[in-house]
């Protein structure tokens, strides 16, 4: 892992979120910077409101207090259709792609973000119009050779096992050139060595592509291999802020997943790689 630097201003920031479900307080004053360049991952027992924090940054959601700044600039008062035209992709927890087309077909609907031309251009086939088809095309089989998906390049999505559909989601979001790719639990219905593909796939397009990674993941060894910084929530506040490691042996995220302290054990052994101590210590909510 690179290791994401801290001096610049960061991509998306955060700021005393807030959101209300009735009585739920979904989301309760959250705060966080991602850093560009980074992986920054949100973990958290179930309902702990990590997904309503993404739908609230793909403006799915409004805030009912709170700030998200992407860029320096607000998203407070963007449509959720322009969300991905500043660079900003999701894929989801249940897989949502176009069933009955294939996977390039897939892809060049999720590129067609990027076409601005007026109705007259596009039936006349304008030049522009040839250039912005050509350029589709071409960043669509980049990303179909980058995630190794040529041979089902013309297959159709229903006939594709789930682990290939996961990653056939993931390359529809890439189709869009995001700068900020938001990715809803990625291993979720994936086998041991599908997760472990997913974590070369994510470190892939960190380090390669130099796309920022705001991520929600269940499975804390895909966690701890491809996260620089981890955020834990529960009950839609934030329980702790650093690595992995600092993490995952914080008490009160143990407390939270566990409801006892004393079974900690059994969150620190499995697959819990230490990593490398990159957050001082002082980032570490107590
Ligand atoms: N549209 C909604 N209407 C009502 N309540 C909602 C809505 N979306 C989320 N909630 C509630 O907000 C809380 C947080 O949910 P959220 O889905 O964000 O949690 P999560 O951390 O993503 O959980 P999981 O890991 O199970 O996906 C839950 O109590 C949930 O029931």
């Amino acid at each position: 892992m690179s290791g994401a630097s801290q001096t610049t201003a960061p991509l998306l920031s955060v700021r005393d979120l807030c959101v209300q479900f009735g009585g739920v307080r979904a989301v309760d004053g959250v705060s966080f910077d991602v850093q560009r360049g980074e992986v920054f991952t949100l973990v958290g027992p179930n309902g702990a409101g990590k997904t309503t924090v993404f739908n609230l940054i793909s403006r799915i959601y409004n805030a009912s207090a709170g700030s998200i700044e992407y860029e320096g600039r607000a998203l407070g008062q963007v449509a959720p259709h322009a969300i991905a035209r500043l660079g900003i992709a999701r894929t989801f927890q249940n897989i949502e792609l176009f069933e009955h087309a294939t996977v390039l077909q897939n892809l060049l609907i999720g590129r067609h973000v990027h076409h601005a031309h007026g109705f007259w251009s596009q039936l006349v086939f304008s030049p522009a119009v040839r250039r912005t088809e050509r350029a589709t095309r071409r960043k669509v089989e980049e990303v179909i050779e980058f995630l190794d998906l040529q041979h089902y390049r013309d297959t159709l999505v229903t006939g594709l096992p789930y682990g290939v559909r996961k990653v056939v989601e993931l390359a529809r979001a890439l189709a869009t050139e995001p700068k900020l790719l938001l990715l809803d639990e990625p291993s979720s219905g994936l086998n041991v060595e599908e997760t472990g593909d997913m974590a070369f796939w994510i470190q892939d397009i960190r380090n390669d592509l130099g796309i920022t990674v705001l991520m929600v993941e269940h499975d804390m060894s895909l966690v701890s291999r491809v996260s620089d910084r981890v955020l834990a929530m529960s009950q839609g506040r934030v329980l702790a802020l650093g690595t992995p490691a600092q993490v995952q042996s914080h008490p009160g995220v143990i407390e939270a997943y566990l409801g006892t302290a004393g079974e900690a054990e059994s969150l620190r052994r499995p697959k819990l790689v230490a990593e490398p101590e990159r957050v001082p210590e002082a980032e570490v909510m107590q």
